[in-house]
């Protein structure tokens, strides 16, 4: 029978495009969600990707009886932990409820696991622990700084990770770090669904060559980078679902602490970014040069050699791929996942 995998967040953006590559890797995924983020569509259209859909358990990762009832009664065998929020400038408003999900969660699901006897876990973290590091590309022994509490929280796991593993040998655990995830699967039925205005680059960009919102606020151009804007890893949502695959295979084999960075090593500016979208899309997409926005970089991309040594993997979807599966995802769902359900019938 294949392996059980609890997916806390498996509803989300990074998490249903996981569970189709657990699927496709011979695991049974088991999304552990409490769709505070994600849209309960997500499970048709996974079942339309997959043959059929995953079991869902409607929970939060904070209540760790829950917790423990859902690795008892499906026999699961290790975690992937997506469960958290996720926005840079949401956290520093609400500092308590990201502390509250991503570390008092992380605590919860520790304790569930540990008194079910399941020791293997993959920790979703983000380049985000590395704030402003001084040389790129960014390796993993590079010094931690995070730039805003969302960043902080991850540190937070990430310590909190190590010195459990320390302590109690028989865990195994990979924290991947990951950098900018953009694009969709191909099948245009799963996408990163915004709610409100969009935080992130991606999404902003694909709504605005949707004719959404007028223009794309580009947040600074005067960073010493090529062209005087952000540079960033944009990384193919698949490619990063894959590599959660071969982080599971890695603790198949080793107990211990993993950490490694899931970009693709090449760094893009924003303005770039702006040119291959607007190729993919065939549309233009009117930008405006605005002030630096609080708290970014220069620049930030991966060092991606660990990831290519320890776990084999590497990221495989160029720029061009990934904006047109951005671009194919917000052309079929222009609401999302709340798009007209008729709509939906008619792509199913
Ligand atoms: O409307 C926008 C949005 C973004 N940007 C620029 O685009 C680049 C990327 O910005 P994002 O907000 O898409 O991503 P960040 O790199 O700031 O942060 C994201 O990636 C980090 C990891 O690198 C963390 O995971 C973080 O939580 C996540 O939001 C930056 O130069 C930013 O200034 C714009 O110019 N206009």
């Amino acid at each position: 029978m294949a392996q059980r995998i609890l997916v806390t967040g498996g509803a989300g953006y990074i998490g249903s495009h996981t569970c189709v590559a657990l699927r496709q890797a011979g695991y049974e995924p088991v999304i552990y969600d409490n769709f505070s983020n994600a849209s309960r569509q997500v499970l048709k259209r996974l079942a339309a990707i997959c043959g059929s859909a995953p079991e869902v358990i409607e929970g939060d990762v904070r209540d760790r009886a829950a917790i423990e009832t859902a690795l008892r009664s499906h026999d699961i065998r290790a975690v992937i932990h997506f469960a958290a929020l996720k926005s840079a400038s949401e956290s520093i408003e609400m500092p308590l409820a990201y502390y509250d999900n991503n570390v008092h969660g992380t605590v919860q699901l520790l304790s569930a696991m540990r008194a079910c006897n399941v020791a293997s876990l993959v920790f979703s973290s983000s380049a985000a622990v590395y704030g402003d590091a001084e040389r790129m590309p960014v390796r993993e022994d590079s010094q931690r700084a995070a730039q805003s509490p969302y960043g902080r929280t991850k540190i937070i796991c990430e310590d909190l990770l190590s010195d459990i593993s320390r302590a109690e040998p028989g865990w195994s655990i990979a924290r991947l770090r990951y950098f900018n995830p953009f694009g969709a699967h191909e099948s245009g039925l799963i996408g990163e669904d915004t709610r409100g205005v969009p935080p992130n680059l991606g999404p902003y960009l694909t709504q605005v060559a949707a004719g959404q919102r007028v223009q794309l606020s580009v947040f600074g151009g005067d960073y010493d980078t090529r062209d005087g804007t952000g540079v960033r890893d944009f990384i193919h949502v698949v490619d990063l679902a894959e590599g959660h695959i071969a982080a599971l295979r890695k603790l198949e084999g080793d107990a211990g602490l993993l950490t490694v960075n899931l970009g693709t090593g090449t760094g893009y500016t924003v303005l770039e970014m702006i040119a291959a979208f607007a190729k993919a899309s065939g549309r233009p997409v009117p930008y405006v040069i605005a002030p630096r926005r609080k708290g970014d970089i220069a620049e930030c991309y991966a060092d991606v050699s660990r990831a290519r040594e320890m776990l084999d993997w590497r990221a495989r979807r160029g720029l061009a791929e990934m904006c047109a599966d951005a671009w194919r995802w917000q052309i079929r769902n222009p609401e999302g996942y709340a798009s007209d359900p008729h709509r939906e019938k008619a792509m199913l």
